[in-house]
């Protein structure tokens, strides 16, 4: 489609007609076109206020392109790539039109992939092993496996990463492949699918101009009938020359938003051209940074500071036949109402469910603070439980000492389950960005957690118990064993859950352990061995927290497992009498004896099934609630502080 414009006279040239080529834009075959209009982003703080970070920004994307966000650190490259991607942060409101097609529509579970500037990915795996695992989870179960395992060495192979296939990635437990490495499998993993609308946050940071070349080489090729925006920090000439459309940001605003090849002919045009023999890219870097208060020599005696040279370049911006041809493509794209985006076919929730729960359980066994040092740990603290409570007898005194040693299993023994959350939270990270990509959802990886910690939780739960148990004595039998160990690994099950649950609401791991640590200290408080059931106050800590908290029902569960049958030889008056288990449960321990251990045991379970359930909840609302927050605290350009409003807003 070819429009024929007027544009205003511009600085340095005189008025003329210019004809812009217009692409096609009515989408097919899943194609995306992104538009985003007077786009305004606000960062709210108490102490600072209202701080613009976008400011009325204007743009498109379109399929078949790779479009290069550019500009100095800090002048809102990743805000931008966020906003249009629909996933700001809720400390920041946002204002102006972002449309998908033509329509306001939210991208289609599937259809876009996004690689942040950070690398999320499991340390423990090895490149190749993270590239199969994504592959299945992504691929649609109808495609053959060889196919699959085809498609992952191949672009394993074009991202360069065929020597590092067999080294784990590393991470914070062990160095693995170098961080250049990591940024090419973070990508390998989202164009796998060749997703229709790819965002790539700083593809080359950490690479050498080689590999930068070689990488966004391949991401260009894969241009055919996507659309691709990545935000670069420093371009090579080559790599520069493989971008169709530049974004040129300073301090949130436009500098230059147009074909990259046009970019030094308008830099030229305003008044500062390219020196010869300098990258263009670095040369427009220079002129708009304005991080370092340089002053840019105009002719040989005129000296501007950058903050001047910046506003120049947005009048003259404002002013060219660049900006009338992105207002017109904007304009066009969205008269179209073109098509609506449809979710990707992708593997089946079994398959989804399968696949993340054996790549869990390798996980787990790879990660020695998981599960393995714990189990160490654990089998040291038995062994201590053991040779203290050696033999513990039948006299009055093992009444206590029982009843100590079945606190200390049932309280601290699990409450050291926290020591797995660090792991934890790694795992929650990579089932983020993957959840966000539309990878799986959030009811596979719930499963498929469970599902791989159980044959751990039952080796750290049955060794260690085993050991604690038999040192000290306890009542003899399989089904008092069994019971015993059961109602350990159901508590370390719940305190992983609780974690889990607390993991998703609190923002790191350090302030994660603190809050598990206070609700399970709250919990044992009033779990009825501190302080005796009936001697608790009624109010809070008796109604309700007695009967939430887990605590009670181990306490019970171990308690009646242990005293239940059993006889304790009293002495009485130089005579030895015999105590009944029962009499010790009703009167020195007050437990509720009008149900049965089993019952205990079975409640444990319903409130794991429960906690599970809490975390897959709390994970689904964090996702609805964000955007709602986001609805919510959007603000009309009109409520953000004047001096903020760009010159060009201003002067329209
Ligand atoms: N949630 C927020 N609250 C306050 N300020 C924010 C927030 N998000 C971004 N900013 C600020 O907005 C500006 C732009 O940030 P952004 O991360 O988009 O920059 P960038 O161009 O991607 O930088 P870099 O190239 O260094 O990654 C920065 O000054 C940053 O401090």
């Amino acid at each position: 489609m070819m429009t024929e414009l007027n544009t205003a006279t511009m600085p340095n040239q005189g008025p003329k007609n210019v004809v812009v080529e217009l692409a096609e834009i009515v989408p097919q075959n899943g194609e995306v076109f992104l538009t985003w209009e007077d786009l305004w982003v606000t960062a709210s703080s108490l102490k600072n206020g209202n701080k613009a970070i976008l400011k009325g920004l204007t743009g498109y994307a379109r399929p078949g392109e790779l479009l290069a966000i550019m500009g100095p650190s800090g002048c809102g490259k990743s805000t931008l790539l966020d906003t249009i991607a629909g996933r700001l942060g809720s400390s920041t409101s946002q204002s102006g039109d972002i449309l998908i097609n033509g329509r306001q529509q939210t991208l289609a579970y599937g259809t876009s992939a996004y690689v942040t500037q950070e690398d999320t990915l499991m340390a423990t795996l090895t490149v190749k092993e993270a590239v199969y695992y994504s592959a299945e989870l992504q691929l649609p179960n109808s495609m053959p496996k060889s196919e699959k395992k085809r498609i992952a060495d191949m672009t394993m192979k074009e991202m360069g990463l065929q020597d590092a296939m067999e080294t784990r990635i590393g991470g914070w437990s062990g160095k693995g492949i170098s961080g250049g490495q990591k940024r090419r499998v973070s990508i390998c993993v989202e164009i796998l699918t060749g997703p229709k609308l790819l965002f790539l946050d700083e593809p080359t940071s950490g690479l050498d101009s080689a590999a930068s070349y070689y990488v966004m080489k391949t991401i260009a090729r894969q241009c055919q009938g996507r659309t691709i925006i990545a935000s670069i920090h420093q371009p090579s000439a080559e790599v520069f020359s493989l971008f169709h459309s530049l974004c040129l940001l300073s301090s949130g605003r436009t500098v230059y938003f147009g074909p990259a090849t046009a970019a030094n002919e308008f830099f030229a045009l305003s008044g500062y051209p390219c020196p010869s023999l300098q990258n263009p890219s670095d040369h427009f870097l220079k002129t708009i940074n304005s991080d370092f208060d340089q002053d840019i020599e105009e002719g040989p005696t005129r000296m501007k500071s950058t903050e001047e040279v910046i506003n120049i370049l947005i009048k003259s911006y404002k002013a060219s036949d660049k900006y009338e041809a992105v207002q017109s493509q904007v304009a066009e794209i969205c008269k179209q109402e073109g098509e609506v985006m449809k979710k990707r076919s992708h593997a089946s929730f079994t398959t989804q469910s399968l696949v993340l729960t054996r790549r869990s359980f390798v996980n787990m066994s790879r990660d020695l603070g998981y599960y393995w040092l714990r189990l160490a740990v654990y089998i040291v603290i038995a062994v201590g439980l053991g040779t203290i409570y050696y033999d513990v007898g039948f006299s009055n005194d093992s009444i206590q000492a029982r009843g100590s040693m079945l606190m200390f299993v049932a309280t601290f023994i699990t409450f050291m389950a926290i020591g797995g959350f660090p792991s934890f939270v790694e795992e929650l990270k990579v089932f983020r960005r993957e959840k966000l990509n539309g990878h799986y959802g959030s009811g596979s990886f719930v499963i498929a957690n469970t599902l791989s910690a159980l044959p751990y939780l039952l080796l750290v739960s049955f060794i260690p118990g085993a050991i604690a148990y038999f040192l000290t004595g306890l009542q003899g039998g399989f089904e008092h064993f069994i019971c015993f160990a059961l109602v350990l690994f159901t508590c370390m099950m719940l305190v992983e859950s609780l974690m889990m649950i607390v993991a998703s609401i609190v923002p790191n791991f350090l302030m994660g352990i603190i809050t598990g640590a206070g609700i399970q200290a709250l919990m044992c408080l009033s779990g009825g061995f501190f302080r005796l059931p009936n001697d608790l106050p009624k109010l809070f800590w008796k109604y309700p927290v007695h009967y939430i908290a887990f605590h009670k029902y181990a306490y019970e569960g171990m308690f009646k497992n242990e005293f239940e049958g059993l006889k304790i030889h009293g002495e009485h008056k130089g005579k030895i009498d015999l105590i009944s288990g029962e009499n010790i449960l009703r009167n020195t321990w007050q437990m509720d004896m009008n149900y049965s251990k089993w019952v205990d045991l079975a409640i444990l379970l319903g409130m794991l099934v429960l906690y599970r359930l809490l975390f897959l909840l709390f994970v689904k609302a964090g996702e609805k609630l964000k955007p709602a927050m986001r609805a919510f605290m959007s603000t009309s350009p009109k409520q953000i502080n004047s001096s903020e409003r760009p010159l060009d807003v201003l002067a329209a």
